[in-house]
């Protein structure tokens, strides 16, 4: 019996011992720690603290998953490129919730489809880097991983990996995830609260047209209260968590055995997945993720052949679960609509059902001449119009975006209606690794997806 089968009849010794196959092979994008003694005691604490998330939840998202990659709910996932120690903050949290349902409504207002709710967040901690090293001025130090690994700081005591990070790591999710919960469980994502997700942004032509879907949301639902419906199930919103299974230390330990079930749980997230550097057939990640019960997620660039494809399926979705898999393609714009409709054309005949999902950033990323990581608005816009024309050609369904985005109003896209230019993006760039959509940006975005979902 393989090892991920949905019953558990594979006896728990051997269940435990699968999730350390991932160690005899090869991996990468991992720090090179200099006291491994240390980063073992660290791994052997976090073993010991209370998980993220409850089985019971991440199973319902591969329900709500499963939905989607039928046709019947969009995803739409997002939040920062790597999120950090210091962003941690109520506001910055806040901002990012309230982006993410202001989209939520647009689309599915817009679209007349539910949207399943994810946050980059509460753990987007590590970052995969295309270079092991960084040099400024002649001095060359470690790259910067994330701040679950070491500090952005241009010192070598900052970007010497430090494992205590990784405890860090766990408790900022763990409150981040706190306060996600209490804003989404608690009254604040109600959806006559409508209105009050759009204050304290600044009035832009993409908010002024917010107000008018929120002001036609506020109408019904007074119609409805009217007549006598009961919205107390609006109080509270499903919201889930994913982020980039990347740093073993910290998604190893933090993956347990359910009572329930007896089957294993990455219980740092509801949602994972593997990125585009790490997931190589034969590797450590796609192993040690082929065995976890969660929800899984792999980033397909436009090198991805068919054949990769159809691995990836048999080792993650060996028994065709619906919800289990999900494709994130990152394909770039100019690419998309070459690289894509042979991926579609392959997995139909798989009997696997996957979710497909667009990332419209990983693929766009151009440096300036002065330096700065960046990507172009209309480069994200085309390729999301070129995936949903790729999906409407293939008679398969768009099942979601991945955005890089923040509640905040940054400058580090060029473009949308407020037209940043190569010379804006340094009033207020701050992302320490990917460049992010601002509040104004994600919502246009917001508005063009829905148009392409219910064209
Ligand atoms: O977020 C994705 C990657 O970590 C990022 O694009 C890598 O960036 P780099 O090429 O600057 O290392
Ligand atoms: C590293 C990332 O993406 P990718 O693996 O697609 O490059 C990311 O999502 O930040
Ligand atoms: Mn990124």
């Amino acid at each position: 019996m393989s090892h991920n089968a949905p019953l558990s009849d594979v006896p728990l010794s051997d269940v435990l011992a699968g999730l350390d196959e991932w160690m005899s092979l090869p991996i990468k994008q991992q720090p090179n720690w200099p006291d491994p003694v240390r980063v073992a005691r660290v791994r052997q604490e976090l073993a010991t603290q209370p998980p993220l998330v409850f089985a019971g939840e991440v199973d319902q998202l591969r329900e709500r998953l499963a939905a989607a990659a039928a046709g019947k709910a969009f995803v739409l996932q997002g939040g920062d490129c790597a999120e950090t120690f210091e962003g941690a903050t109520a506001d910055n949290i806040r901002n990012r919730v309230k982006t993410i349902l202001q989209m939520a409504v647009i689309l599915t207002y817009g679209a007349s489809t539910p949207v399943v709710k994810m946050g980059r967040m509460a753990g987007q901690f590590a970052k995969p880097r295309s270079s092991d090293s960084e040099t400024r001025d002649g001095v060359t130090l470690p790259a910067y991983r994330g701040d679950i690994v070491n500090g952005y700081d241009f010192t070598e005591q900052s970007r010497t990996p430090d494992p205590q990070r990784i405890l860090d790591g766990y408790h900022m999710a763990s409150s981040t995830l706190n306060l996600v919960r209490a804003f989404t469980q608690g009254g604040f994502a109600d959806l006559r609260e409508v209105h009050s997700w759009n204050s304290g942004f600044a009035a832009t032509p993409a908010n002024q047209r917010y107000e008018r879907v929120a002001k036609e949301i506020d109408r019904a639902i007074k119609f409805m209260e009217a007549a006598g419906a009961d919205f107390d199930a609006l109080k509270r919103v499903e919201f889930y968590t994913g982020h980039e299974a990347l740093l073993m230390d910290y998604e190893r330990p933090m993956t347990r055995v359910d009572s329930r079930t007896h089957q294993p749980y990455n219980t740092s997230s509801h949602f994972l997945w593997i990125g585009e550097r790490t997931r190589d057939l034969d590797g450590a990640h796609v192993d040690f993720l082929s065995r976890v019960r969660n929800p899984i997620g792999v980033k397909l660039g436009p090198s991805t052949t068919p054949d990769t494809m159809r691995e990836l399926v048999e080792r993650l979705d060996p028994h065709r679960e619906p919800g289990r898999l999900t494709f994130i393609t990152r394909m770039g714009a100019g690419k998309i609509r070459d690289a894509l409709p042979p991926l579609l054309e392959a997995a139909a005949g798989l009997e696997s059902t996957p979710l497909w999902v667009t990332d419209p950033m990983h693929g766009n990323g151009i440096t300036t001449p002065s330096g700065y990581k960046t990507r172009r608005f209309d480069d994200v816009v085309d390729e999301v119009t070129g995936f949903f024309e790729s999906h409407r050609a293939a008679g398969t369904h768009p099942g979601g975006i991945h955005v890089e985005l923040t509640g905040d109003d940054v400058t580090e896209c060029l473009g949308g209606s407020e037209h940043i230019d190569e010379e804006t993006l340094s009033t207020r760039y701050e992302s320490l690794c990917d460049p992010r959509l601002n509040h104004k940006q994600s919502l246009e975005l917001a508005f063009l997806v829905a148009e392409q979902l219910s064209a």
